[in-house]
């Protein structure tokens, strides 16, 4: 059974092209994870997601443990055949998500105790147990359990939760254990600061992981200050190990990021963006719910295969979005995922022939200002 492998194939700049071995199938990199957080990627088939050109897509610990339950997920034969997707899958550690939705937290050494933002339930999250629970969803990429500040943070607070993470990282490979053809990403953070981002990964590295995630980004700093530390850590890790940003982004940030040395990302904003009337192009963003494409016969983007623009004008997406139709939701999220899976074949293409750059000037000459 072939075990988890990161191969780079090739490097233009700072970005790489390459492929992440899996018992459950080959992620082509740079990679965009559709975010499936509660065992669906919503208003999406998994035969659809597939279809798009996904290799992998994350779950949420968070959501899985409060609903329907880890243990009732692995009863069931686990989280790939509960949803019906048999390639890769990664699943977020829950860390991230107690802060953001539960209510209730008490934070200490050992984790958190929270009450579920669903039913006022009481649940506990330390290192052991987001291990346990990710071994019980059956996922292929577990990430370790570590604390993102919220910003705004003081840079003693920054230090704080990242030296907490760096001692629940230790504690998440320990209970990860030995698990062949699974793999285990620790996660680098220190906010905006060069000295804390170095000490971090220089923390990960000394204890080793399958692949190493930039946390911490993407939490309101903006574009310039998530490049700005882009600019240096990634070089702080490992170049025979993928690079996972994580929570990004629109288009632009993810052509950036993979500039930058990044790998992997994930975000909701192409099937968010799908259910809230927004389609990403080539040149820009449509907002379908305007009242300027309810005649307009061309689809979205004409030169998009996917089933929205094969099939539907501007003008039938407007009606259907208008109606509330769960049709507007299915097209606009596959448009999308369609979309930033394209991105990522053109840069992957782009970087294995020596030709990114110019691959990244045409996408930003080919946007339009606002909306299209
Ligand atoms: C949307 N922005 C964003 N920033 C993140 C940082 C972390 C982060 O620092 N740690 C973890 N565990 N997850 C993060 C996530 C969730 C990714 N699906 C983030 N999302
Ligand atoms: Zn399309």
């Amino acid at each position: 059974m072939t075990t988890f492998g990161f191969t780079l194939h090739a490097t233009d700049g700072a970005a790489r092209s390459g492929a992440i071995a899996t018992p459950r199938g080959t992620i082509r990199t740079p990679a965009f994870m559709p975010v499936g957080t509660a065992g669906t990627v919503k208003a999406m088939l998994p035969e659809s997601v597939a279809a798009t050109g996904a290799d992998i897509l994350l779950g949420n610990t968070y959501h899985l443990m409060l609903r329907p339950g880890a243990e009732r997920v692995a009863r069931l034969g686990g989280l790939h055949a509960f949803m019906h997707w048999n390639k890769p899958i990664l699943t977020d550690s829950g860390g991230f998500q107690v802060m953001s939705l539960a209510g209730l937290r008490k934070m200490s050494e050992d984790g958190v105790a929270f009450r579920s933002h669903i039913d006022g339930s009481t649940h506990m999250l330390s290192p052991e147990r987001s291990m346990e629970i990710q071994r019980l969803l059956g996922s292929d990429i577990v990430m370790c359990f570590d604390e993102c500040p919220a910003l705004p943070a003081s840079e003693a607070e920054v230090a704080r939760a990242m030296r907490l993470s760096m001692r629940w990282a230790e504690r998440s490979k320990q209970a990860f254990g030995d698990r062949p053809g699974h793999a285990l990403f620790g996660i680098m953070q220190g906010g905006v600061t060069r000295e804390l981002r170095e000490e971090s990964a220089d923390a990960l590295t000394a204890i080793g992981f399958d692949g190493y995630a930039v946390g911490g980004l993407a939490v309101g700093e903006g574009q310039e200050a998530m490049f700005g530390v882009l600019d240096y850590a990634t070089g702080f890790l490992p170049a025979d190990r993928p690079r996972y940003l994580m929570g990004v982004g629109k288009p632009d940030d993810i052509v950036g990021a993979v500039a930058r040395g990044i790998d992997m990302m994930d975000c909701v904003l192409p099937s968010r963006s799908g259910r809230t009337g927004q389609a990403f192009t080539r040149r820009g963003v449509v907002n379908i719910k305007n009242a300027s494409h309810a005649d307009d016969p061309r689809p979205l983007d004409e030169h998009c295969s996917c089933p929205a623009c094969r099939n539907y004008s501007r003008a039938y997406l407007h009606h259907v979005f208008r109606a509330q139709e769960i049709l507007s939701s299915m097209l606009l999220t596959w448009h999308n995922l369609h979309y930033f899976q394209e991105l990522m074949a053109g840069m992957r293409a782009a970087i294995a022939e020596g030709r990114f750059a110019a691959w990244q000037a045409a996408f930003h000459a080919g946007r339009a200002e606002g909306d299209i």
